[in-house]
């Protein structure tokens, strides 16, 4: 049985680009199970009119019962936040403490001390803890991939994210190879994807090698090889 939830992410930076991934969302709303916002794009914002973008989306999916992820992605791991480690740090537990979210994205690179306290925070307000890695320019070997999940796990977290960059089909293997074997240690928890045009396979594995997670596009794709919802659903439905 196919048990990988597929997520929408949702990077619309201004008004008109978030309802138009609103509406599309809606008009498809049965091709994803999870909404991801990217609270990121919002960085030139302050933290109130942040705050109201973030509740704005949630607001139009909570009708649906869809979960919420709510990710902050940092600029050193790809995405557009340029908060320093203590302001990111703030932003993730106030978001746990006063949205309503499912899902807090935590980078395990800022540190094991902010990961754990944002962790305790997560925990408080019942939300549960995604660990994400993201490498954009390689992929190390299995061996340190699994290093990587290992520590996410020692960390305690709910799910575990792994996502890098290949040079080549040796690469986007030892993705494949990473998955497979932290599945079987750690059950369906893992996500790990690689990303471009010859990552797409790991989007869309099935079986023994398949992420707990797949995130798909809307209206943009938010990361290199992301394929559209409809198709995921698609694919994940055969
Ligand atoms: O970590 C991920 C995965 C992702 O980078 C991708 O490659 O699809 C997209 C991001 O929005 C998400 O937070």
């Amino acid at each position: 049985m196919n048990t990988t939830k597929i997520v929408v992410t949702l990077s619309g930076h201004n008004d008109d680009e978030i309802r138009e991934e609103i509406q599309k969302a809606q008009d498809n709303i049965d091709d994803f199970d999870i909404v991801e916002i990217r609270g990121d794009v919002f960085d030139a914002l302050n933290r109130e009119d942040h705050g109201k973008k973030v509740r704005f989306i949630i607001d139009a999916f909570r009708p649906f019962n869809k979960e919420i992820i709510y990710t902050y992605r940092t600029a050193r791991e790809g995405g557009s936040g340029s908060k320093t480690t203590v302001e990111y740090e703030a932003l993730l537990k106030a978001v746990c403490e006063v949205m309503d979210i499912d899902y807090i994205d935590i980078e395990v690179q800022s540190g094991d001390k902010i990961t754990a306290s944002v962790i305790e925070t997560a925990r408080a307000n019942n939300v549960k803890c995604l660990m994400s890695h993201h490498d954009f320019k390689r992929t190390p070997d299995t061996d340190d991939i699994l290093s990587v999940i290992n520590k996410m796990d020692e960390l305690g977290g709910d799910l575990y994210k792994v996502a890098y960059f290949p040079q080549d089909e040796a690469d986007v293997d030892s993705v494949t190879e990473a998955v497979t074997a932290a599945r079987k240690e750690y059950g369906h928890k893992v996500i790990g994807i690689s990303m471009g045009e010859s990552g797409k396979r790991t989007r869309t594995a099935q079986g023994d090698s398949a992420s707990a997670l797949t995130y798909g596009f809307i209206a943009r794709d938010a990361a290199p090889g992301q394929i559209h919802v409809t198709e995921l659903r698609k694919i994940f439905t055969k």
